[in-house]
């Protein structure tokens, strides 16, 4: 049957221009085009297949990693990719790789904290691969709590070098991707100690092994830290541990942007803040924000497809089953997710925006915008990370028992993501940042400093404090106006009730110890404001294409929505909707449900991804799942032979014995 498409009733329903939509998800014609390109590429080459990855052992896993990352740089050079082209490509390979970290985070660590001689000396190494590099911060006793690092960087003046030590079995590095068994270089974050004074955390490039054959180089000892989560999944990565024995590195391989050491040992700072030493992490937050939107998309371009080829009950006359998406509960479970893969997708393009501003910026020495921007990578970076990791887990559910399977991609999915809630900052530290920036903002309203940016609602606050929400009919959620302002005065009250309690500890610092949750969740409820507000900015846009904007706008509604249906008892406890309006708000949810069911189809197919890409057989394009569900079985390595390895041991003796046993 191959060239059927099983899904083509659903895509027929479609009311709105499938190929405008491509462009808005991937952001402008030129990425559509690009992404297509590359994705295609990427699927139609066999040295990049990933079904067998849950069937390799780890060194077989990793070894077909280095293949196919060492096949990518191969395909980049012949092609002359562009940066952005590579980029995709790696993205579409789709499979950890220690090239992720090289191109992640050591490349943007010597960036934006090296000084024009290093970027001079180091970049064109790192850019062509004659070096590979990780970011090796983390430590086994420390991880969250930066500043609490051991390792150390100690100047020795005599001989113009820095002394890399790790004084304890806790300083020991690890974790950092890349490290295990590939990187010769590392950006190693160390505190620097001159003349006896410690100035606390800096960024040092440090090479570890040999560019001749490998070896670790003398004083260091490093290896990989064992088998992760899930099989195949992140496994694919060398995530290592990294010791130091009083390693010598000359003095201009600490990255001097920030501050600088000078010959006699002097430590000077530049007129740039100390936070810069934690730039990467503030780049890289920002691109796992747009991860965020396309590990969720994926999910959700599955769940939709296979719950329209799924029927259960409800045959009349011996006629076919309903499609469980027509269930209004699969409905009310997969469409805010939908709407949320949308959501990020906008919002993270926002951010990327802010985040070249907050760049462009910093070049002219404004520091005015860092700390708004470190609230929203790391806000954004926590509330996408934690809503998609729960929402993949939630497709599998949608998918019922196939949805187990690892054909059907998902466990593999979620077994990948599910870190993005830990690394590059845990989720709730990540959100006490954004705490202490909100509460920073409540006390000094009414100083004269102006709230900018994400955080200018809070202006208004004597106005959101009190404000009364005006809905009387369902239809009337549907106003922005109206779903901005109850956001904000949610997010207002939360913040301003943590201010009060706080102010009630004699000891600040206690009283933020003490109110820690209630200080999350303000914080949760700033950062939903903030995607709401950015999806409703994006419709304010002019959006080409039939029907496109409309349906944007329902899956705006619907986010908006459903996040004011989890969260209830904020909103009616802090009296900015009443329980009628709660209710109204849930009626006019199932009718935008109901307005979205035709298009569903075709909005994941806006994605555009290719099934290489999916690597799901529940998700096909085709929708033609059983015939291929029941032929990827077969491909089990348990079913090469009818009778399994272990029968003579194991299976015949039992047999044998019961029958002897009946016979007695
Ligand atoms: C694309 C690549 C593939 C992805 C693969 C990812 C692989 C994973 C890699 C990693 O995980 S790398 C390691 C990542 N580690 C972390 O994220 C650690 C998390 N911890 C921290 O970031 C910090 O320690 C902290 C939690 C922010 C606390 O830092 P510190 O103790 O120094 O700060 P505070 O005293 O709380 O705050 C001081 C002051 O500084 C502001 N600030 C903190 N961080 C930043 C920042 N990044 N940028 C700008 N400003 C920052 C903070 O808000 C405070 O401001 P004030 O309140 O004093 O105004
Ligand atoms: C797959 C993966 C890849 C990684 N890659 C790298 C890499 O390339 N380079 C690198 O340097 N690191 C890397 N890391 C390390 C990662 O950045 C850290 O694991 C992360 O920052 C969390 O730190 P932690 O492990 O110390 O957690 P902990 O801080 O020990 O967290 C444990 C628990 O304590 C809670 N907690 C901690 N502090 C507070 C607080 N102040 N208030 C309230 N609760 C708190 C947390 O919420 C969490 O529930 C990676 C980690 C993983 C899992």
């Amino acid at each position: 049957m191959a060239g059927v498409d099983y899904l083509a009733d659903e895509r027929n329903k479609a009311e709105f221009d499938v190929n405008e939509m491509k462009i808005v998800w991937a952001g402008s014609r030129h990425a559509f085009e690009l992404s297509d390109r590359i994705s295609r590429l990427v699927a139609s080459d066999p040295a990049f297949r990933k079904d067998n990855r849950p069937m390799l052992s780890r060194k077989e896993l990793f070894k077909n990693t280095l293949r196919k990352t060492a096949h990518a740089w191969k395909r980049i050079n012949e092609l002359r990719l562009t940066e952005e082209e590579a980029n995709k490509l790696r993205f579409y390979v789709d499979e950890p790789a220690f090239a992720d970290l090289h191109w992640g985070m050591f490349v943007p660590a010597i960036k934006g904290q090296g000084t024009d001689e290093q970027h001079q000396k180091w970049l064109p190494l790192a850019y062509k691969m004659q070096i590979i590099g990780c970011y090796a911060q983390t430590e086994l006793g420390h991880g969250s709590n930066v500043q609490g690092l051991e390792t150390t960087a100690t100047f020795d003046p005599q001989t113009d070098e820095f002394i890399i030590h790790s004084p304890t079995l806790t300083s020991s590095k690890w974790w950092p991707g890349g490290l295990g068994k590939v990187s010769t270089h590392a950006v190693v974050y160390a505190r620097l100690i001159t003349d006896g004074k410690d100035h606390g955390v800096h960024g040092f490039i440090v090479q570890l092994r040999s560019l001749d054959d490998h070896s670790p180089l003398p004083g260091i000892i490093v290896g990989d830290i064992g088998m992760k989560f899930g099989n195949g999944a992140y496994n694919t990565m060398d995530n290592g541990v990294l010791r130091f024995d009083h390693v010598r590195i000359p003095r201009n391989q600490m990255l001097m942007r920030v501050s600088q050491v000078t010959r006699e040992g002097k430590y000077k700072q530049s007129n740039v803040p100390r936070q810069l030493v934690y730039g990467t992490m503030v780049y890289v937050r920002q691109v796992i924000v747009s991860d965020a939107s396309y590990a969720l998309s994926r999910a959700v371009c599955i769940a939709t497809r296979y719950s329209c080829v799924r029927r259960q009950f409800g045959s009349q006359n011996g006629g076919a089953e309903t499609q469980v998406i027509d269930y209004k509960t699969q409905q009310n479970r997969l469409f805010p997710l939908l709407a949320s893969a949308y959501a990020f997708r906008f919002v993270s393009e926002w951010l990327k925006w802010l985040y070249t501003d907050v760049m462009q910026r910093l070049q002219a020495n404004d520091f005015s915008t860092l700390p708004e921007a470190h609230a929203c990578t790391a806000g954004l970076k926590s509330l996408t990370t934690s809503a998609t990791a729960d929402g993949i887990e939630e497709c599998r559910k949608l998918c019922g028992g196939h949805g187990y399977l690892c054909s059907s991609g998902l466990p593999e999915l979620f077994a990948v993501y599910v870190p993005a809630c830990t690394y590059e900052g845990d989720n709730t530290v990540l959100l006490l940042q954004v705490a202490r920036f909100l509460m920073k903002t409540v006390s000094q309203l009414g100083s004269g400093k102006k709230p900018v940016g994400t955080i200018s609602y809070m202006e208004q606050a004597e106005h959101l404090m009190k404000c009364r929400c005006e809905v009387q009919r369902a239809e009337d959620w549907l106003k922005p106006s109206v779903i901005l302002e109850v956001f904000e005065a949610r997010a207002t009250r939360m913040s301003v009730a943590c201010a009060q309690n706080l102010s009630k500890f004699a000891n600040p610092e206690e009283g933020f110890s003490e109110l820690l949750a209630d200080l999350v969740e303000a914080a949760i409820a700033h950062c939903q404001l903030i995607v709401v507000s950015k999806f409703i900015e994006k419709l304010r846009q002019d959006i080409p294409g039939k029907g496109v904007k409309q349906v944007l706008g329902m899956l705006c509604n619907i986010y908006a929505l459903h996040i004011l249906h989890k969260n209830l008892g904020d909103f009616v406890s802090t009296g900015c909707i009443t329980s009628k309006q709660a209710s109204l708000a849930n009626e006019q949810l199932r009718s935008l449900y109901s307005q979205v069911r035709p298009n569903a189809v075709a909005l994941v197919d806006s994605f555009n991804y290719t099934d290489h890409f999916l690597g799901s057989v529940l998700g096909r394009y085709d929708g033609n799942v059983y015939p291929n569900l029941y032929e990827e079985a077969w491909k089990d390595p348990l079913n090469d032979s009818v009778v399994p390895d272990g029968y003579h041991e194991y299976i015949r003796p039992i047999l044998k014995q019961q029958l002897r046993t009946a016979r007695l």
